[in-house]
């Protein structure tokens, strides 16, 4: 067992591979872990310029390496491609690792030839841009890419006829200095599939939310998922702090030693069937938690009470939001959820107590963290950034 942080440690678990587990009691609230991106990548489809009206062409409104919404013209453009970056000092820090010279061509040549990526779907386009940024990591900082490439991910077919056709797209039109095999451009896109993380526009109640970035996040990639998660990350990408794409993971209740913690690959208010569906289509298990055992002899109609469900709209990787927790009954029973007893829905306390209830929000409540042991009773949404008075609850 090896430490990532000093709160949790790293434990290989049965039928679930390696997972963080609990090396202290933990307080509701509690910072578990902050961690940094190894690479991010944009979610932008490429489009030629040249071949397209240029209202139609997306162009990006924030900064180009730490992806901060770009707000006091001047920026700082790249003097060979032209994208935009906050200021010198974010342009200076990107051309020695994110936007280096093989970025910087690569990117371009990938926009004026995308008539070779016409026909594909979006997901096509952002996994270029993923292997951009890998084999880019691979010359920028190798011992990062051989973190990225100690991350989980068995090759699917699908992973091994994409990285075919990405491998000759990239190989003819931006080649890395050394030509990765079509074996490692497959794994590496397995990487990403289990593994990224959607860094999220800011929630809009009237429009869905989108991605703005995605990021591999090195440490957060141990977490394992629970459809009732005790655990859930924030992100505050447009902070004017500089590590502004840091992932912060807060503890939503006290959690005792020993206990693994686990994060909410996609928001808590999905249906069983969506979200055993996606659970083993996009990362390859069928989830056994204690809710997903309750829910499986719920009728389709039963299987409604759990939310708003079907918000299918982020189907990547650890998707956007994440959310809440459960999975000791004691403690929910300990913390007030008595009333659920004799129901078949053990777990309603923790909806009450974790979802947020901000129209088409989704997102989960985690206490503020606690000052000097006393636990506060003020919840942040990690989607809406509303604060709610636990008493409120
Ligand atoms: C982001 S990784 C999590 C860390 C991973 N367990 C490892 O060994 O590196 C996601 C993968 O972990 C495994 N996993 C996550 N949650 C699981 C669960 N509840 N039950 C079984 N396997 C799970 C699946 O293989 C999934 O594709």
């Amino acid at each position: 067992m090896s430490s990532v942080e000093c709160l949790v440690n790293i434990a290989e678990i049965e039928g679930r591979g390696r997972s963080l587990v609990a090396s202290h009691p933990l307080k509701a609230g509690q910072v578990l872990l902050t961690d940094s991106p190894i690479l991010l990548y944009s979610p932008l489809p490429f489009i030629n310029p040249q071949s397209h009206q240029h209202h139609l062409t997306p162009t990006s409104s924030y900064c180009n390496h730490c992806f901060k919404t770009l707000l006091q013209s001047p920026f700082s453009p790249c003097p060979s491609c032209s994208l935009l970056f906050c200021n010198t000092t974010c342009l200076s820090r990107a051309s020695s690792s994110s936007h280096s010279p093989y970025v910087c061509q690569a990117l371009s040549r990938l926009q004026n030839s995308s008539d070779l990526l016409l026909n594909h779907p979006l997901e096509r386009h952002v996994q270029a841009r993923f292997l951009i940024a890998a084999f880019n990591l691979s010359i920028v900082s190798p011992p990062h890419f051989q973190t990225l490439l100690s991350l989980q991910g068995t090759v699917t077919d699908n992973d091994a006829s994409n990285a075919h056709f990405l491998h000759s797209l990239i190989s003819a039109v931006c080649p890395p200095p050394s030509i990765p095999s079509i074996e490692l451009t497959a794994a590496l896109l397995a990487k990403d599939r289990l593994n990224a993380f959607g860094l999220m526009e800011p929630f809009n109640e009237q429009l869905e939310r989108s991605v703005r970035a995605y990021g591999i996040y090195p440490k957060a990639s141990f977490f394992n998922h629970d459809c009732l998660p005790n655990a859930c990350r924030f992100d505050y990408v447009d902070s004017a702090h500089h590590n502004n794409t840091d992932m912060i993971v807060r503890i939503l209740h006290d959690v005792p030693q020993g206990r693994e913690i686990c994060l909410s690959y996609f928001p808590v208010n999905l249906d069983y069937s969506t979200r055993q569906k996606r659970l083993l289509e996009d990362y390859g298990f069928a989830c056994d938690c204690d809710r997903c055992k309750v829910e499986a002899n719920w009728s389709d109609i039963d299987n409604d009470k759990d939310g708003d469900d079907n918000n299918d709209e982020e189907d990547e990787v650890m998707d956007e939001d994440d959310e809440e927790e459960e999975d000791e009954d004691e403690q929910m029973v300990a913390s007030g959820g008595a009333e659920n007893e004799g129901t078949d829905f053990p777990h309603a306390y923790f909806f009450v107590t974790y979802m947020c209830n901000v129209n088409n929000c989704g997102g989960t409540l985690a206490p503020l963290p606690p000052s000097s042991a006393t636990p506060s009773n003020v919840m942040e949404c990690n989607v809406c950034g509303n604060l709610k008075s636990n008493d409120a609850i």
